[in-house]
């Protein structure tokens, strides 16, 4: 009975100073700050309860964009004690990104994030200071510049026709036609050659089906916000994804450790190719102690990450488009023959090929492979707008709702490759933020010419190489990676078709030339 009186005791207790927290919070606390409007967040959970699927960043992102109507297209959340702001209006994306960059240009040190990335040791990953300068500095000089391309030329070819070939044999195997999962016919040649780029040398099908399964775990971890990185108390409850991610990292460095400390034996010796990611990483240890062995294993799996997830995303949604529509298709094919005629199309035949880029432009604006970049961490607290944002606030730059903004794109919803040789619109965003699939700012993509460069190749291989339908016959997708919200898919031709990336591949038949 005693007990019974203390428990009852104790809830009205808490229940009283819950109350007054509350009003302090709403009445005293909030006021005071001059952040972006959003909805009353409660003490200690935040909007967790509030706002539908506040967890998965597609959807959290989409369902902000219904709020607008309400409290703007800038919009404050919380989780725990922190702010989350989320940015739907491009000019004021442009003014943080591009006028007010210093600010905006770290990343949130999460611990879900660290773990998967042995305490930030991505470029991707890394907070804004000297380490992150030197290993995007290095990534750049060593990967992305133009002689560095040239170097890996040869194995890009590879990998494009590794992919060829093998839907060619599984067409043939069948009977003149195949059900071709674009994901995953793509993905495992460019591990192929990202593995290359990096270590110098090919790995067995086991190893790139285990980095498969890597790449999608940090892939979800991308498009989830873990609670314990806001509330900490809460990361008892995230135990197995934590278990997981550990797991995985350990799995990276057992395949990676032995290659690094071969290259780091056999430098100098002809029995290694020279130049490779992992040795210019090795070459940066010797001046910079903070990057270990481990660090390096995190920055060649990002390499792997990058170079394969985006990239087939982006083919994935240009051919699931292209299986719908004949006009846009013909005008490619047109292009194609016009100038290799039946040769394969290379990467220097790319600057000849508008439409080719206008219709990929198309894609990336309708179908992003990434609908946000990482969330962002304010350097100090600034302003922006009229707004006050506090120093630990975290930022989502919402891409998909700049790409899809009415007052920059007429009929944003129409699929119109043509917009894009009507304007000429800048990728990089310096002066304005209208298409932004490579992010913008300091923390631009720095792989957005290679990338461009893949994606053009792979759809017009593709489509010289095969006819493609839509395969009404399979199940509905059970891709987790596809980090589409179905808003997006919505606008699709097909949006089941694009979710799956599955379609039915025949050999193309030659064409007339055209006159
Ligand atoms: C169609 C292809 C691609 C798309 C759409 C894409 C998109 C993006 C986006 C949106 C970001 C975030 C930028 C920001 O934070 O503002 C990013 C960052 C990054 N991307 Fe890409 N990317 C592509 C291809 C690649 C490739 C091929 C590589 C490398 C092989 C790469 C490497 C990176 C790296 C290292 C970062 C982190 C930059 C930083 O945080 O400083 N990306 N990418």
């Amino acid at each position: 009975m005693d007990q019974l009186v203390g428990l009852v005791a104790a809830a009205i207790i808490c229940g009283i100073v819950y109350s007054i927290l509350l009003e302090w919070w709403l009445k005293v606390w909030l006021p005071s700050k001059r952040l972006p409007p959003g909805p009353k967040p409660w003490p200690l959970v935040g909007s967790l309860f509030q706002v539908r699927s506040m967890l998965h960043v597609a959807n959290f992102l989409k369902a902000t964009q219904k709020l607008e109507s309400k409290y703007g297209k800038t919009l404050t959340f919380w989780i725990g004690q922190r702010p989350v702001i989320v940015i739907n209006d491009p000019q004021l994306a442009h003014e943080a990104l591009i006028k007010q960059g210093a600010s905006f240009c770290s990343r949130c040190m999460f611990s879900s994030v660290g773990a998967l990335t042995r305490g930030f040791c991505t470029v991707n990953s890394s907070p804004q200071g000297p380490f992150l300068s030197s290993i995007r500095r290095n990534m750049i000089t060593s990967v992305f510049t133009p002689k560095a391309l040239n170097k890996w030329e040869v194995q890009r070819e590879a990998a494009i026709e590794d992919v060829i070939v093998q839907i060619r044999q599984s067409i043939t195997e069948n009977g003149g036609w195949a059900r071709v999962n674009i994901t995953t016919v793509i993905r495992p040649a460019f591990y192929k050659y990202a593995l290359y780029l990096c270590f110098g040398m090919y790995v067995e099908e086991k190893v790139l089906m285990q980095i498969d399964e890597i790449v999608n775990a940090r892939a979800r971890s991308v498009w989830s916000i873990y609670v314990g990185d806001y509330i900490p108390a809460w990361k008892l409850v995230e135990w197995k994804h934590r278990r997981n991610v550990t797991r995985l990292q350990q799995e990276v460095e057992d395949i990676m450790l032995p290659l690094i400390r071969r290259i780091r034996e056999l430098k100098g010796s002809d029995e290694i190719i020279p130049g490779t990611y992992a040795e210019s990483l090795l070459n940066l240890q010797d001046t910079d102690p903070r990057l270990r062995d481990e660090g390096i294993t995190c920055l060649c799996s990002e390499m792997l990450t990058a170079s394969s997830l985006s990239v087939t995303s982006a083919v994935r949604s240009g051919m699931s488009v292209l299986s719908e529509n004949q006009e846009v298709r013909e005008k490619l094919l047109d292009e194609i023959d016009r100038v290799v005629g039946n040769k394969p199309v290379e990467e220097s035949h790319l600057t000849q090929m508008p439409y080719l880029a206008a219709f990929e432009k198309e894609i990336l604006r309708m179908y992003p492979p990434a609908i946000t970049p990482p969330p962002y961490a304010v350097v100090e607290a600034c302003k922006l707008g009229n707004y006050d944002i506090p120093k630990n606030a975290v930022i989502y730059f919402h891409i998909h709702a700049y790409h899809q903004d009415p007052t920059a794109w007429p009929d944003p919803t129409e699929f119109r490759p043509e917009r894009f040789l009507e304007e000429e619109v800048d990728m990089s965003c310096k002066k304005e933020v209208k298409l932004m699939p490579f992010g913008a700012g300091r923390r631009i993509c720095p792989g957005m010419n290679l990338g461009l460069m893949e994606v053009s190749i792979l759809i017009a291989r593709l489509l010289q190489n095969f006819e493609w339908s839509q395969d009404d016959m399979t199940a509905p997708s059970t891709d987790t990676n596809d980090s589409r919200p179905a808003a997006l898919s919505a606008l699709a031709p097909s949006s089941e078709s694009l979710r799956r990336g599955i379609m039915i591949a025949r050999i193309r038949q030659a064409r007339k030339q055209p006159s």
